[in-house]
């Protein structure tokens, strides 16, 4: 395979990607391809700094919340994302652009100039936009973790970010329904992935 493949997986938080990333991962490795499992915010200077926000969220405006995505992305398509590609991997990132237009729009930046400004960002063959309501998010986050919210996930919050999600019409876009068992979600991954591949003409390794 060359020239890679970029598969992201989007959604309000609590809808499953960081549990369906690997599943989809450890499939397509079995079937003989090579795999990059990768997230944002990234583990490096500036997804540490995101991090530091997630409590205390007011210590950076709306805009200074932005710039900080931007520099995390630029570093990470840099390192990570385009070395990856260009090695011909099936690249599956946890979180893309896509969500700082709508977590960041929900801040209240602009959802298109946020999209304008990703001109140096490779556009994902395929994104997996997890879909349920934030009050199934907020109702798992609480299982996970008690009643611990973060910042970003208020559920007024997170009503504005899926209604933001919900407004994207890029044809990359394949909707999966995330309020199903894990094995039922896993499927039309599957599924949706397995039609980007025929598509590409992309023969399965093995
Ligand atoms: N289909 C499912 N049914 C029930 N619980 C699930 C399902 N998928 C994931 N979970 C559980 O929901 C919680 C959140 O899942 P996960 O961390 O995968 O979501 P996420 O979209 O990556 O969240 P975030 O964006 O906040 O990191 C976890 O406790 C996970 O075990
Ligand atoms: C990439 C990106 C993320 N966010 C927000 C969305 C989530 O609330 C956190 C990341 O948490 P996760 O549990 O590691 O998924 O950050 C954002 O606001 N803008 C972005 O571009």
């Amino acid at each position: 395979m060359s020239g890679g493949i970029l598969i992201a997986f989007e959604g309000i938080d609590g809808t499953g990607k960081s549990t369906q990333l690997p599943l989809l991962a450890a499939y397509l490795r079995g079937q003989g391809y090579t795999v990059v499992e990768t997230r944002e915010p990234t583990d490096g200077p500036y997804g540490q700094q995101i991090r530091l926000l997630y409590r205390n969220r007011h210590q950076a405006s709306p805009e200074q919340e932005l710039e900080l995505f931007l520099l995390d992305r630029r570093q990470h398509v840099e390192q990570c994302i385009k070395p990856a590609l260009a090695r011909g991997a099936i690249v599956l990132t946890d979180r893309y652009y896509f969500s700082t237009a709508a977590y960041q729009g929900a801040a209240g930046c602009d959802p298109a100039a946020i999209f304008a400004r990703h001109g140096f960002a490779p556009e994902p063959d395929l994104v997996l936009l997890l879909t349920q309501t934030p009050s199934e998010s907020v109702t798992r986050i609480r299982e996970l973790r008690g009643e611990m919210l973060n910042d970003f996930e208020q559920q007024e919050q997170l009503e504005k970010v899926a209604a933001l999600f919900a407004s994207f019409t890029h044809d990359c876009i394949v909707r999966i329904h995330a309020a199903r068992t894990v094995a039922e979600v896993h499927a039309s991954i599957r599924e949706a992935v397995a039609q980007l591949l025929a598509q590409k003409g992309t023969q399965c390794p093995r």
